[in-house]
Order: structure tokens, then sequence, then C-alpha cells
């Protein structure tokens, strides 16, 4: 007999764990992020549609289901130790393998945990690597554990607090100069997050213009930077009708990235990008890959 696999939904992005009582439940939090998701897109289409009264409607029935500072909560249980959660984890391993930063984790006061590096400095100062995180939910995750080898400047629509910049990053004024451009940018479970799949396509040529020119690697350092961090659910990539791995890529490559680490779990895609080239502007339609039952329309459009 065969045996019927569930399907995943996009919002499937989270490991389950033990519950305690006074936290939301896993899957309290999955029906919170699933549902912000679902109504933020009908919200998107109902503004291109110019329907102001069902938008606002929706937009009422956003902020039943918590608002942003819901979804923000539900996420960041996702983020916590016991539910495995931060995915930054990942991305600090990964640049400990390309001996970006040396593996030992304890970082000693008199010997910062760095290789060697010619460092272009924040700004004034001496730190060797710069790293945007769109989308940021704490200042406490592990890739933060660096202070003196990386200036995290943080940011998210919707600040949680000091350390995290309110600031929509398509919004974001352009860097004028390499000085303020970044080594790594971090999207972890933002892709997903926006509505639309022109605006995703759109969010992804911008990061390009945040990474600095590449370098020749020093040393024993392997060629990972400048990188762009991108986590999505699983299912954006393996159940989606519109989307599988090889398209996004492609995708990615016609961004002028090049990818150099992947991994996946039951419920996350990870993906380390170097950008290598300039942007070859081949477009993505959206186009059906596959279909079947209970698969998902996730989608990147790049015009
Ligand atoms: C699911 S949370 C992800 C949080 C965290 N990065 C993680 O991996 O768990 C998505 C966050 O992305 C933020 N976000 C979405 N689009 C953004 C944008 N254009 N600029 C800044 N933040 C954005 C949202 O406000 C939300 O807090």
């Amino acid at each position: 007999m065969v045996v019927k696999k569930r399907q995943k939904v996009l919002s499937h992005g989270r490991p389950p764990v033990a519950q305690k009582k006074e936290r939301m439940s896993s899957k309290r939090s999955r029906t919170i992020i699933r549902e912000h998701h679902r109504l933020e897109k009908e919200r998107a289409i109902a503004l291109k549609k110019g329907d102001v009264k069902l938008a606002n409607d929706i937009k009422e029935a956003i902020e039943k289901n918590g608002g942003i500072e819901g979804y923000q909560a539900a996420s960041k249980q996702g983020q916590s130790k016991d539910r495995g959660g931060d995915s930054s984890k990942l991305l600090v391993e990964w640049l400990q393998h390309a001996k970006v930063l040396k593996s030992d984790i304890s970082i000693s006061k008199d010997e910062p945990n760095l290789i060697k590096r010619c460092p272009h400095g924040s700004g004034s100062s001496n730190i060797p690597y710069r790293l945007l995180e769109i989308g940021a939910l704490s200042t406490q995750n592990a890739i933060s554990k660096f202070p003196k080898l990386i200036d995290v400047t943080r940011i998210d629509l919707n600040s949680q607090g000091d350390g995290i910049e309110q600031q929509d990053f398509m919004k974001r004024p352009l860097p004028s100069s390499d000085n303020e451009k970044f080594d790594i940018v971090s999207l972890s479970l933002v892709v997903n997050f926006v509505p639309e799949a022109v605006q995703r396509g759109e969010m992804l040529k911008r990061v390009a213009r945040f990474l600095r020119s590449k370098e020749p690697p020093i040393e024993s350092e392997e060629s990972v930077l400048p990188a762009l961090f991108l986590v999505l659910p699983l299912s954006c990539v393996a159940n989606s009708r519109y989307m599988d791995e090889d398209l996004l890529v492609q995708i990615m490559h016609n961004l002028g990235f090049v990818l150099t680490n992947r991994k996946k779990t039951s419920k996350l895609c990870y993906h380390l990008f170097k950008l290598d080239n300039e942007d070859n502007r081949v477009k993505t339609e959206k186009k059906m890959i596959i279909d079947g039952p209970g698969m998902n329309n996730f989608c990147i459009v790049v015009e």
C-alpha cells in the first residue's frame, strides 16, 4: 500500500518541540505565521486591483491575527533554542568552514576569532567584516557573538528593540561607497514574507547593490565572500508549483551569484551565495514547473 505523505505548507518552517504551558505552542505559532502570510498576500492583490475597501478589511483581519507584532512573536518562538531555531548558527558554521572565522567559538578579548584580514573596517572602526541582517528579531543570535570581527547592522520593518533599526530594506538608501557596503547580507525567512513574487525578485536584486566588490581570498580563507545567506521554508523550493531549487540557483546565477553552500532540514533550506558577477539581466517569469494536490504557489519573478 502506498502511504500518502502529508504535503508541506509554506508555514512548515520550524521544528516541533516539547510544549511549555506559558509559551505559544508550535501549532499556534505556525497558524499565526501561515495566516499572516495568507492575509498579506490577499492584501497585496487587493491593493494591486485598487480595491482599497477590501485591502482595509484585510488589514483589520491582519491586526486581529496579532499584526506584525504577533507574527514576530510567533517567529521568535521558532528562533528559540528548544525549537532548533537560530538559523545564523549555520552561517557561523559555514564561515568557520571557509576559514573566515576560527572554528573555536569562544571569543577571547585579546585575541579575536579572526584568521587574518586586511580590514575594510566599518566606518572608522577596524572591525573587518560587515553584515546586514534584514528581518532581525534578536541581537543575541549566533552571528552576533563575534563583535570584534563582524559588525552587524540589523534592520526590520518593525524593530523589536535596541540594536535593531526600524527600516524597510527596499527603502534603505543605497550605499554611496564600498565602505558603506557589506560583506554578508542575511535574509533568513524574509523573502517568503514578501507577499508578491515580483517584490521578492526586486529584494534579491537589491541585495547585490549592498554587497562589497569581491576581493581575492587571503591566506587560507576560502572564497565565499561577499555573500548572501538565504533561508527559506523548505516548502518554497520542495513543494511549489512555480519554484524548485534548480530555478532558485538559476535566478541567483542570473543576478550574479554562485552557490557555495547549501543545507536542507525537514523544515528549512539554507543557501550561501557568493556575489561573483554582474547581473546578466535575464528575466524570470512565473511558470508552472509541476502541479499536484496540496502544492503551494511560492514564486520569485525577476523583471
Ligand atoms: C519570519 S521573520 C524572520 C526573522 C528571523 N530572520 C528568522 O530567521 O527567524 C521575518 C521578518 O522579516 C521582516 N521583513 C520583511 N520584509 C522586510 C523588509 N523589506 N525590510 C526589513 N525587514 C523585513 C519582518 O518584519 C519580519 O520581522
